[in-house]
């Protein structure tokens, strides 16, 4: 039997996507970073433009398929640096342990007003583009069963229901797993994530 590397701290994120193709990361930062991500998103929250579906959808489809409001991040902001390292350390870990050639990274706060939800959907429009790996950190503390907002996977064993609790970070491969963020009654806070692989060459 082979053994995997070890790999510093995402030793079950590894595993996860290895066997399964998603996994869970509790405490992906701690309390305190996880506060001030949140104290971030609020800080920022009048900024945030409601999220689109696509350029021919008006805003009244778009909201009937997702009603959350995003700011995307630059990979600069200073305010941001240790998610950002954070992900950069999945990242790299992800490419040494299974060889995903992640290349880049593209995330945006995203804040679900109570009642808001975000339809089944796949992230990656099949072939059409290099969206490889999907992460979404959760800022919320003290999130109960009670209040919904679920991320609801569809795995091939059924149906994975993932409570939004401030720190625990989902992960799972783009093209692979249709999934739906479920109504929630109280604001949900979370950062979502895309790690690209390079474009493919145009022959
Ligand atoms: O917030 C979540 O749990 C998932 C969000 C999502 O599906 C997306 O932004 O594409
Ligand atoms: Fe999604």
């Amino acid at each position: 039997m082979t053994r995997r590397p070890r790999v510093s701290g995402f030793d079950y994120v590894v595993e996860g996507l290895a066997d399964h193709g998603w996994a869970l990361c509790h405490g992906f930062l701690d309390g305190a970073e996880i506060e001030a991500l949140a104290a971030l998103s609020r800080e920022r929250r009048a900024t945030f433009q409601h999220a689109g579906i696509g350029r021919a959808a008006g805003r009244a489809l778009d909201t009937a398929i997702r009603g959350d409001d995003v700011l995307w991040l630059d990979e600069g902001d200073p305010d941001a640096q240790a998610l950002l390292e954070r992900l950069a350390d999945l990242q790299a870990t992800l490419n040494r342990s299974l060889y995903l050639g992640l290349a880049t990274l593209e995330c945006h706060f995203a804040a679900y007003p109570a009642g808001a939800f975000y339809k089944r959907h796949l992230d990656q429009h099949r072939g059409q583009d290099t969206r490889a790996v999907t992460v979404v950190l959760y800022l919320n503390r003290d999130w109960l069963p009670e209040h919904g907002g679920q991320l609801r996977l569809y795995t091939e064993a059924g149906p994975v229901d993932v409570q939004p609790q401030g720190g625990t970070l989902v992960v799972f491969l783009s093209d692979r797993f249709e999934h739906e963020v479920m109504p929630a009654n109280r604001e949900r806070l979370s950062v979502s994530g895309w790690f690209r692989r390079r474009e493919a060459a145009v022959l």
